[in-house]
């Protein structure tokens, strides 16, 4: 898949946009703050209707302005696709092939992208916020119906924490009140635990020989799902319902002396192991990078898996902060059938081969120009 046209309007630092890509190598050189994160994010919106960067939508929106707009034309295996998302201050509102969409996760999935920021390389060392995001967004992308449950789970748990915080402290509370938030909560939780395992064990399969080949056969990465203690991944659906019944009967004491939920996905974690040992605690800076890289690479793959279509990759302000082995693997998926975006202040610390068939672009204070 690629995105052949873009066209922006009022989007952040862009007032009126319109480029053409190459479906092969594109990349954008400017000084900072002149608006090429801007861009890809564009171009991430445009397939997750969500920012990669801020849960904020009306940032998006270029200053004094009411709403933004992207448009895009998506070339898939069977065509070209149009897409288009606005955001104003009311909301967001998705169309594709000019229809409009009734809800926005029938709009996602459309079109696949995967994003390797900076921040990415973090997902090692940073909080586990970082985790949990990148597991959502990742599953969101094959499964949207994912996005959806995960709202709803949201949802419940956010009554819950309302109910427990109000009682906080009490002695006394409506025990059949805070049941029904119980099971209703049980319900919601066991959909998104069970998806995490899916997915993870999908991730696990792709990264690790990925990993191996980074380091020659010299690391071996498995990753570990850290979910409710004592739950078990090939539990069946009521089993791990029962249990975590069990275990949130349990809390309901320190819940109510807390005010909140103290058990659930929503308190999630991933485990990063390279030959045995744990990469967050002991691992080097370059480990901590190779292992963002391949699990990066493991999620082409899998979107490659689950929708027979190569997703577009976007490298915003990466290469240059990977040596020239690292970068010469991210070289080999590029110039295979994955369409690539990259941004960098300078061509000079990019592999040559890298850029060598790449269509130039400019970014200069809101504009871009093509030199050819
Ligand atoms: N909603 C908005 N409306 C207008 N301008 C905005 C908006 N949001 C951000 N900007 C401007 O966009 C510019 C930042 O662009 P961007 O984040 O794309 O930088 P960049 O070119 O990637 O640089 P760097 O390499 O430093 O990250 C800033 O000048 C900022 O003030």
């Amino acid at each position: 898949m690629h995105i052949h046209q873009l066209k922006l309007t009022n989007y952040r630092n862009y007032d009126q946009l319109e480029l053409e890509f190459s479906p092969k190598i594109n990349v954008f050189i400017g000084q900072n703050a002149q608006g090429k994160t801007n861009l890809m994010e564009s171009i991430y919106v445009l397939a997750m209707a969500k920012s990669h960067r801020t849960a904020n939508d009306k940032e998006l929106i270029r200053w004094e302005q009411d709403y933004a707009k992207i448009e895009g034309v998506i070339e898939r295996r069977y065509g070209a696709n149009p897409m288009e998302l606005t955001i104003s201050k009311k909301g967001k509102k998705g169309r594709v092939n000019h229809i409009e969409q009734s809800k926005l996760s029938q709009y996602i999935g459309q079109m696949n992208v995967v994003m390797f920021a900076p921040e990415d390389l973090h997902v090692v060392k940073g909080s586990p916020q970082i985790r949990r995001r990148f597991i959502d967004m990742e599953i969101g992308q094959i499964s949207p119906v994912y996005l959806h449950d995960l709202l709803q789970y949201q949802k419940i748990l956010k009554q819950r924490n309302l109910f427990l915080k109000k009682h906080q402290g009490h002695q006394k509370i409506d025990q059949v009140m805070l049941d029904v938030y119980t099971e209703q909560f049980v319900e919601a939780a066991v959909k998104i635990i069970r998806k995490r395992y899916e997915f993870i064990d999908m991730l696990q399969r792709w990264a690790e020989p990925i990993h191996a080949g980074i380091t020659r056969q010299h690391e071996k990465l498995i990753i570990k799902y850290k979910t409710v203690p004592g739950l078990k991944s090939d539990w069946a659906a009521d089993d791990m319902k029962a249990y975590l019944y069990s275990k949130s009967k349990e809390a309901a004491s320190r819940e109510l002396e807390r005010g909140m939920t103290l058990v659930g996905p929503h308190r999630d974690d991933l485990q990063f192991f390279v030959n045995n040992y744990d990469v967050q605690i002991y691992g080097s800076q370059g480990q901590q990078r190779t292992t963002a890289l391949s699990l990066k690479l493991a999620e082409i793959e899998l979107i490659k898996q689950e929708t027979n279509e190569a997703p577009i990759l976007l490298l915003d302000d990466v290469l240059s902060e990977l040596d020239e082995e690292r970068q010469s693997h991210l070289l080999n998926i590029m110039q295979s059938e994955v369409q690539t975006f990259v941004t960098t202040p300078s061509i000079d610390g990019i592999h040559h081969e890298t850029i060598q068939h790449a269509k130039m672009f400019h970014v200069e204070r809101g504009e871009i120009t093509c030199p050819e």
